[in-house]
């Protein structure tokens, strides 16, 4: 019998699908979490983070509306921006699915992220749901504020692997770049604003 890599016998281990896959062995009660995370050397828990609502429309070219946006039947249409009350209705529908975090706008340049242009209304508008989280990005300082000031409780940062990513997206070198994320993240600090990278 071929052996299981360790990975799939720990994920198996947690579907407790050992005692159906004669091929892994006796089946063993599952261990504890913590002893699990430390012998894997995976995390004890990982958070997922939906982020439709930015990182899905920022690329929206078109006016669609928010039955086009949930099943996809996008008609053409002239180059317009997606209805603040469509990006709301996305949103507000989102937190009562159980989703722990809905990443909801980008606190950026409106000429270089026309989508995200409506940040404030957004933040505004949706219904903010108990236990879920509404991260928002903030590429420097000046978004941090103006995110802060519209209601948020929770922000981003974001980096990028290459020189030409980091330059195309945010118009600065990677070393500038975590020097701006180091002020956003000590004026979060300063507010007690939890901060996501
Ligand atoms: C970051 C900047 C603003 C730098 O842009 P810049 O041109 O280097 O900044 P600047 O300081 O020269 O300012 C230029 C203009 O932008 C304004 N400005 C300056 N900062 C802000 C701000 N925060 N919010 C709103 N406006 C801002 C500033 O006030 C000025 O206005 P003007 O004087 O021309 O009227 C620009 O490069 C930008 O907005 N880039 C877009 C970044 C972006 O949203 N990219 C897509 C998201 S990243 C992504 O999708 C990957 C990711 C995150 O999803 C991966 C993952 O999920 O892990």
């Amino acid at each position: 019998m071929g052996t299981v890599p360790s990975a799939l016998k720990h994920c198996l281990s947690h579907q407790h699908l050992l005692k159906e896959q004669p091929w892994i062995g006796e089946p063993t009660a599952p261990p504890h979490p913590a002893q699990e995370s430390q012998a894997s050397g995976l995390p004890e828990y990982i958070k997922i983070v939906e982020v439709g609502p930015r990182d899905g429309l920022q690329n929206e070219k078109k006016n669609v509306s928010l039955h086009e946006i949930l099943y996809d039947n996008m008609s053409p249409c002239s180059q317009a921006i997606v209805p603040t009350d469509t990006k709301i209705e996305l949103i507000n529908r989102l937190s009562k699915t159980g989703l722990p975090a809905i990443e909801v706008t980008s606190f950026v340049s409106s000429k270089w992220v026309p989508q995200m242009a409506d940040h404030k209304e957004v933040m505004r508008g949706i219904e903010r749901h108990p236990g879920v989280q509404y991260p928002v990005l903030t590429p420097n300082l000046k978004g941090f504020h103006s995110a802060i000031a519209a209601g948020a409780t929770e922000v981003s940062v974001f980096g990028a692997a290459s020189e030409s990513f980091s330059k195309m997206n945010i118009n600065c070198s990677i070393e500038e770049s975590i020097e701006k994320f180091e002020e956003v993240a000590k004026s979060a600090r300063n507010m007690n604003i939890p901060v996501r990278g």
